[in-house]
């Protein structure tokens, strides 16, 4: 094309990207007015109200929505070949649509069926595809395109590896990372449309390298799911697992740029309601922590908390004593056991029939022949209110919580011994013992949630209350209705103004009223609730008993999981996805693979690979798409060299991201040295690292990463590969075989 074609060219897209953004800013206002008048409507029925309830749901989305597409609104074009139905498809962030030509698409949304070739036409397979054009743009000014013409003399195109729209795929490799992660909706590519389009139900592993682009894949097929599945999936809501916070922090952004806001990201850490578990623990504990045989283990410990006398208890009653025999003791638990019910609900059977003893026994005391059926039941309900005898019941049967039978196990060691002593050897027994309130670690957060549901957390009374401030809102928010529409009959036009404050005051109300009810910060509330999706990212790091946790949540076991087996640092990690699965949910459960690294590049991918080598000469690292010309470096050199080294590499990357990832036992050290003023500069631990990626990386005493757990050789692994242009080796200690590339 001529540089003058290129100008005309340029102009057309511009002259129709402002058309889009036209009506991308008529759209808003169209919703903003929308939402006014909703809100500033009054009184009506219940019925009325929810219905205002739901519109206002409806278009604060909708502009939420119509907000988080201003970048890069148009992304791409397909022209089709001439004898087709359709001509020239714009495709986006979003659908628009002309209302005065019968809804005409002016814009397709990329999750739409007929954007679909827009990432899988090949000149081999073009679709009808005559051209694809990749659109870039700064702010709404449309800065150039990249085309590819699909015909078979261009078959040979994309090389072997198959990858749509090169250019500009390469163009946003190439970018600057900026610590927060960006959607990939531009270049998604073949096998990754494939995964992130794949029907919603059943349990689907992505298995790749690092790099492959699987958390993004995850993200990605959580807004492709949302937009299809819609009315299914906002009700339950869908689930994003990562990692640890840095993680989440890292990903937080892409859904949002993607229009969707309702999706609850959350570490482990974070699914037991009320707590945000983030206390460190020895990786051996943490391991120990994640074995399946610690749900044999707590159900031991509540089991233990239901007792029996040893023989005879004995409970002292208006001046008189009544005795509890073993006997009698032993008969009620094995009928509040055989129930089934979980403990504090089984308490209640267990109670009955002790009261019902104890009755007997206070009136055969008082002669038994003289009292009727009233007297008895007057008599139980006297016992029953007795504090002696509550703290007897208490002592057989107390009332549990998850908290309290977690603290009390792991800080008493007899507890711990009688609940685990022929499942775990007294070593792993010691690294479980802690102080009494020790900081809840991720590791906890499982065991809690199984504790709950072996005892059984009664909510009755927070759901009780629950209703109640839902009742006392309502009521409040009608009374100012009620308020405002009285005056609005008496006062004159000035004084309007007056009740517009007002308005704007409640509408700030309802609006917070309405995003508490989102499915995903319902969920966040709430133990019991079951998710319509559930997607987990770094899936091989978790342990047995994260599984069982996640499994409660998705009962019908609609998940994504991605992963790589060769990245996985927990000792308790995946070493197998069937291994992992299989109790849940047999073979039922397909793999995808991904196989192109988009991360980092060819030169540092080779190094890596002799890493995975040794961790298993069958595993294979995924084919790097870009070379940079830059070798990966290595020194030897104290740690007091690493503010020259990296300031050096602060300015190799020019304006982007640095990481210096050292072994936990140096964290403290190297952050001391570097205390970087400059935020583009990080220190971060091997296992705070993974899923993140930086544009140099700079990795402190290998040796000692290889050393530091029995997954050394994969945390290494994990390691060299966060980089997308610069890596260099600082050694300290000894050399490690499989760097001897590096000299
Ligand atoms: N189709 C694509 N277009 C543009 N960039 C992509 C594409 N696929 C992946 N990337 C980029 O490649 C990088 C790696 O992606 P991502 O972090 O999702 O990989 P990963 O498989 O999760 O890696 P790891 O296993 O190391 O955590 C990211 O910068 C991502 O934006």
């Amino acid at each position: 094309m001529s540089s003058d074609d290129f100008t005309a060219e340029l102009a057309r897209e511009q002259a129709y990207v402002t058309t889009l953004y036209e009506k991308l800013d008529a759209e808003r206002l169209d919703a903003q007015r929308r939402l006014d008048e909703t809100l500033r409507q009054t009184g009506g029925t219940p019925q009325a109200r929810t219905e205002r309830d739901v519109a206002t749901t409806l278009y604060t989305d909708r502009l939420a929505q119509l907000g988080s597409v201003e970048q890069g609104l148009a992304f791409g074009r397909l022209d089709f070949v001439p004898e087709s139905a359709e001509e020239t498809t714009y495709i986006g962030r979003l659908g628009l649509f002309d209302e005065d030509d019968d809804y005409k698409p002016l814009l397709v949304d990329w999750r739409a069926p007929v954007a679909r070739p827009f990432y899988l036409a090949t000149a081999a397979s073009p679709e009808g595809v005559r051209r694809r054009r990749h659109l870039r743009s700064l702010t709404r000014k449309v800065t150039g395109f990249d085309d590819e013409i699909l015909d078979l003399t261009a078959a040979d195109q994309g090389q072997d590896l198959g990858l749509a729209g090169e250019a500009a795929l390469l163009a946003a490799l190439e970018q600057r990372r900026t610590g927060e992660m960006s959607d990939i909706v531009a270049t998604i590519q073949a096998e990754q449309d494939r995964i992130i389009r794949a029907p919603l139900g059943g349990v689907m592993v992505v298995q790749g390298g690092p790099g492959t682009g699987k958390t993004a894949v995850a993200l990605h097929r959580a807004a492709y799911l949302l937009y299809t599945h819609r009315q299914q999936l906002t009700t339950r809501g869908v689930l994003v697992v990562g990692p640890n916070s840095t993680f989440l922090r890292y990903i937080g952004q892409v859904l949002p740029s993607l229009g969707e806001t309702g999706v609850l990201l959350a570490t482990i850490g974070q699914l037991y309601p009320g707590l945000d578990a983030d206390g460190v623990e020895p990786r051996e504990t943490t391991e120990v922590k994640g074995r399946l045989v610690m749900a044999d283990v707590l159900a031991n410990a509540v089991r233990d908390r239901q007792r029996v006398p040893e023989p005879v208890m004995e409970i002292e009653y208006e001046h008189d004593v009544l005795k509890l025999d073993r006997k009698t003791c032993t008969d009620a638990r094995t009928r509040a056991r055989r129930s089934r019910r979980p403990h504090n609900p089984a308490r209640r059977l267990f109670v009955s029939d002790v009261l019902d003893a104890l009755t007997r026994q206070a009136a055969r005391k008082l002669g038994e022949d003289l009292l009727d059926g009233q007297d008895l039941a007057d008599i139980r309900a006297e016992l029953a209110a007795d504090e002696n005898i509550a703290a007897a019941l208490n002592e057989l049967w107390p009332v549990l919580t998850p908290e309290g039978v977690l603290d009390d196990l792991f800080a008493d060691r007899e507890r711990l011994d009688s609940a685990a002593r022929k499942l775990l050897p007294e070593e792993d027994r010691a690294l479980l013992e802690s102080g009494r309130d020790a900081r809840w670690t991720p590791a906890d957060v499982p065991l809690l949630d199984e504790l709950a549901e072996l005892i059984g957390v009664d909510d009755t009374e927070a759901r009780v209350e629950r209703k109640r401030r839902e009742r006392e809102d309502r009521a409040y928010a009608e009374g100012v209705l009620d308020i405002l529409e009285q005056d609005e009959e008496i006062i004159d036009e000035e004084l309007l103004r007056v009740s517009d404050v007002l308005d704007a005051e409640l509408f700030a109300e309802r609006q917070q009223a309405r995003s508490e009810l989102t499915a995903a910060q319902r969920a966040a509330q709430d133990r019991t609730w079951t998710f319509g999706h559930v997607i987990v990212d770094e899936a091989q790091e978790l342990s047995a008993m994260d599984w069982r946790l996640l499994m409660r949540r998705s009962p019908n076991r609609s998940m994504t999981l991605v992963g790589d087996v060769a990245q996985t640092g927990a000792a308790g990690g995946a070493r197998s996805w069937g291994e992992v699965l299989s109790p849940y949910v047999e073979v039922r459960w397909r793999l995808e693979q991904l196989t192109v690294n988009y991360r980092t590049p060819a030169e540092i991918m080779a190094v890596a690979a002799r890493v995975l080598a040794e961790v298993d000469p069958a595993l294979s690292a995924p084919s790097s798409v870009r070379e940079t010309g830059v070798p990966p470096w290595s020194v030897r050199a104290p740690v007091s060299e690493l503010p020259g080294l990296a300031a050096r590499e602060l300015s190799e990357v020019d304006g982007g991201t640095v990481a210096v990832l050292v072994p936990s036992g140096r964290l403290d050290e190297v952050s001391a040295l570097l205390g970087s003023p400059d935020e583009r500069l990080s220190v971060l631990t091997v296992e705070r690292a993974k899923g993140l990626e930086f544009d140099s990386v700079v990795l402190v005493a290998p040796d000692e990463v290889v050393a530091g757990s029995p997954r050394g050789l994969n945390d290494l692994y994990v390691a060299l590969t966060r980089a997308t242009r610069r890596l260099g080796v600082v050694r300290t200690g000894d050399d490690v075989p499989a760097l001897s590339v590096l000299g």
